[in-house]
């Protein structure tokens, strides 16, 4: 797991450093134009020198700019820099860097609809976006209107008819807190951002327009000598599983725990099905459905190594969970709204491990308050958008308002509330899956660009997932590391399927995905 940080903390660590005297902002510019330069050379290796045109704005992204284009024209690049706004006006480390710039080359003052012409007849070579960074807090400025359809444009353009796009820091016009589009924002094929990727580097806000991610290209970050201690109340992208996953050769089947999967009523069972699958798929000892009287032959037809038990109330469950060895439930897929009623308050006063989702959400939509008192630190909420609408409308309402001002709200700061709320842990779905529990700690576990998992957008994965966190769990993870490891796990198996998965698939991908892990 890697660290990313918002602007604010950011701002901080840069400040702290140079307020310290460890380093000098200007030698934070340098190495931050250096780092551009290298992972320009690094992730184009076959763009042989020609023009650069270099887009600068009015604060210290532009002074990454300055820098970028000196280091360019050092390697025999031709530089056709612009610069928005008054070069007097710059701060004290931008300005330098003009000056520095200016010594070797002219500065274009901003027109639009002469960068818009540029870039619709650049064929090749380099554009490089240092107008707006982590600082920009409202929409972009009227004269990029035509710049940004002229980045619009060079999208539609075949990748070898056209030039590269680096982003300095972010694509200019994204929040770096949000992913949200600032009205006008510009995308790259390739991002360079220094010391910590940003959470709008990852986050996916969806369209239109998209924002996020779906922007950035390739997002690299580069070490610009700051303090590598971590920020507090930094958030942890979720890259690879944080726990051990195998099997030791002495441990006896209940050492992996047994998951026990509600299910609801006859012909409903598929769901509940499919979590079960995943939870024996991903390690559980045992697993049991436990499904109504009139549901028992349904699975008895479907299922062999899962076990099967009637369970006609939540009284009976009640009676069931005096077992230990049940160490997790799973709870919501295929429910049913007035056995969720029954079952979740069962469920949830035997302090079990449990997973609750689907029905076990919505069944108590029209008056939280009273389930919220009743979840605890062993439980995970795995709602998706509709669903996280439904029980916290007011944190929906403003992810989705439409955003003037910066930084917008974010994904990871609607989650975090949530989880306070609740007190329980609460994974909110969706290409960008954000893990937080009620102390604050966050993940974020982004199905994005190289790890899209587009095929997940099919019925029943989000079963699948629930399934996941609930087998994770009676093998002894936290609710918060099962929650972040299912999201891993799930993704990875749909990219290890690939285009065609249905949800099915998904637990009998594993262990191929365990296999590529070392198990
Ligand atoms: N502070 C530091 O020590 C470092 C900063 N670095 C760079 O500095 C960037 C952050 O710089 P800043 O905080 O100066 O901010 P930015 O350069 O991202 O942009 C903010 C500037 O744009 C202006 N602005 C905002 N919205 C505008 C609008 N709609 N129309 C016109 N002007 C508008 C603001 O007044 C401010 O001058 C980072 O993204 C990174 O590229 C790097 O050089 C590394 C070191
Ligand atoms: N485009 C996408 N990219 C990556 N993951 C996705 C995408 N669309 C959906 N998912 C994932 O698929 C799952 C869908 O869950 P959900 O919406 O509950 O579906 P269902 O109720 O049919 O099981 C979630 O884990 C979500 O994160
Ligand atoms: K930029």
């Amino acid at each position: 797991m890697s660290e990313i940080l918002s602007s604010a903390q950011m701002r901080g660590i840069e400040q702290q450093a140079i307020a310290s005297g460890a380093v000098a902002g200007l030698e934070l510019m340098e190495r931050a134009g250096a780092g551009v330069v290298a992972q320009i050379a690094t992730v184009f290796p076959d763009l042989p020198p020609s023009t650069a045109l270099i887009l600068c704005g009015p604060g210290n992204n532009g002074g990454d700019g300055f820098v970028i284009a000196r280091l360019l024209h050092e390697r025999g690049w031709d530089i056709d820099l612009h610069l928005l706004g008054d070069p007097a006006r710059l701060p004290p480390d931008a300005r330098s860097n003009y000056q520095r710039w200016a010594a070797i080359g002219p500065v274009t003052p901003w027109n639009d609809a002469k960068i818009e012409d540029l870039l619709d007849k650049m064929a090749s070579g380099l554009v490089v976006d240092a107008l707006f960074g982590t600082g920009l807090t409202r929409p972009m400025p009227p004269e990029t209107a035509r710049t940004w359809h002229g980045f619009a444009t060079l999208l539609h353009r075949a990748q070898n008819a056209r030039p590269q796009v680096v982003a300095v820091d972010i694509p200019s016009g994204l929040c770096s807190d949000s992913g949200r589009d600032f009205e006008g924002a510009f995308w790259a094929d390739l991002t360079v951002s220094f010391h910590r990727a940003k959470w709008g580097h990852y986050l996916a806000p969806s369209g239109p327009p998209e924002g996020g991610a779906a922007r950035c290209g390739l997002v690299v970050t580069v070490d610009i000598g700051l303090p590598q201690a971590p920020a507090p109340g930094s958030v942890q992208l979720v890259e690879r599983p944080s726990s051990f996953l195998g099997k030791t050769m002495r441990a006896h089947k209940y050492g992996h725990g047994h998951a026990l999967v509600l299910a609801g009523g006859a012909g409903k069972g598929g769901a509940a099905r499919l979590a079960a699958r995943a939870a024996l798929r991903v390690g559980a000892g045992l697993v049991t459905v436990a499904a109504s009287q009139p549901a028992i032959a349904e699975h008895a037809a479907q299922l062999t190594a899962i076990m099967l038990r009637a369970l006609p109330d939540g009284y009976t469950l009640r009676g069931m969970l005096q077992d230990e060895r049940l160490n997790a439930l799973c709870l919501g897929p295929g429910l049913g709204a007035a056995r969720a009623q029954d079952m979740v308050p069962a469920a949830l006063w035997a302090k079990r491990a449990t997973v609750l989702d689907a029905d076990a959400l919505t069944a108590f939509a029209d008056d939280p308050a009273p389930y919220f008192a009743q979840l605890h630190d062993k439980v995970v909420l795995t709602p998706h958008l509709g669903e996280f609408r439904q029980l916290f409308p007011d944190l929906a309402a403003r992810l989705a308002a439409p955003v003037s001002r910066g930084p917008a709200y974010s994904k990871i700061e609607a989650v975090r509330a949530a989880a306070a709320r609740a007190g329980c842990v609460v994974l909110l779905k969706g290409p960008d899956t954000v893990i937080a529990d009620p102390s604050g700690r966050a993940a974020l576990h982004s199905a994005t660009g190289a790890n899209a998992a587009p095929w997940l957008a099919t019925a029943g994965s989000g079963d699948v997932l629930a399934g996941l966190a609930c087998g994770l769990m009676a093998r002894g993870h936290s609710a918060f590391d099962a929650a972040a490891n299912a999201a891993w796990l799930h993704a990875a198996a749909a990219r290890a399927f690939g285009p065609g998965l249905i949800a099915e698939d998904l637990p009998e991908m594993l262990p191929q995905v365990f296999r590529e892990l070392g198990l």
